[in-house]
């Protein structure tokens, strides 16, 4: 039996690296899914390799207005939604001094208040339905310090709390909320120029793939968890352990 057999599942940044390769592991598992993200061309390209039970919402997950949209569409399309997978996120690599509010305030808004905002509404749906499931992408820099982060360090460790609370807060109402929280793994948020010292600096002795995250995620939207909640699983070839 498939694992996400005719689960509803909205993933967001699900058309590239990790989102995508959930999406596809997903996709095979049975799921019916709704992308989330910002390219429309791309999106629509994506959505059309998985066929028919796949549909491409354009959207900016820092938008209210198109949070909302994503959500009537689903219920228009499947009629529910049963997982709600926030992986959407920017990365930020600059030394604190150089960095402007603005650019603070953007890397927050996506990286954590968006995560929020979509687990608020997914949340008014999982009650009524009397049943949900939520995995939000934070990172191992939400358990860290590390140089030339600082806000998606402090967006990550923010999605980890989220994550806790609003897995204590919505358990007895059979809704699971747990995190994943990625090493350094080979996508295009990562730059070329730093890939080989980042693989260097983890123990096992390269980047994780996008594939290795994506069973992660699986483990995390299945049945296999299914006593796991206010939760994460960190995935990082050993590099919080040093
Ligand atoms: N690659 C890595 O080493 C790690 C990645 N992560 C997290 O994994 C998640 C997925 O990232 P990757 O697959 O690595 O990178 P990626 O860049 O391949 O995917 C991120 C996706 O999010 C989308 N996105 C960004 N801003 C958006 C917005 N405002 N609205 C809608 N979509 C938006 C992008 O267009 C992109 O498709 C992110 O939350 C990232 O912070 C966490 C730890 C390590
Ligand atoms: C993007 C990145 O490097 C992490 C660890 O989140």
């Amino acid at each position: 039996m498939a694992k996400l057999q005719d689960k509803v599942v909205v993933i967001t940044g699900g058309i590239s690296g990790i989102g995508k390769a959930s999406a596809e592991l997903f996709n095979k598992e049975g799921a019916k899914l709704v992308l989330v993200d910002l390219d429309e061309s791309k999106g629509n390209k994506v959505a059309e390799e998985f066929g028919g039970e796949t549909i491409f919402v354009q959207a900016d997950v820092t938008s209210e207005e198109d949070a909302k949209r994503v959500f009537d569409k689903t219920i228009e399309k499947f009629g529910r939604v049963d997982i709600l997978f926030n992986n959407a996120g920017i990365g930020a690599t600059k030394p604190t001094h150089e960095v402007s509010y603005a650019e603070y305030r953007q890397t927050v808004n996506v990286d954590l208040d968006a995560v929020f905002l979509f687990s608020k509404l997914a949340i008014d749906y999982f009650r009524e339905q009397g049943s949900g499931n939520i995995i939000n992408t934070a990172s191992m820099y939400g358990w860290i310090g590390a140089a030339g982060s600082a806000a998606y360090n402090a967006a990550k460790g923010g999605v980890i709390n989220l994550t806790r609370s609003l897995g204590v807060e919505y358990a007895k109402e059979n809704i699971r909320v747990n995190a994943l929280c990625p090493g350094f793994i080979d996508t295009p948020i990562i730059p070329a120029e730093v890939k080989e010292a980042l693989a260097e600096s983890t123990p096992i002795g390269r980047l994780g793939t996008s594939e290795e995250m994506a069973k992660a995620a699986l483990f995390l939207a299945s049945d296999d968890s299914s006593f796991m909640t206010a939760n994460t699983l960190t995935v990082d070839g050993g590099f919080t352990a040093q």
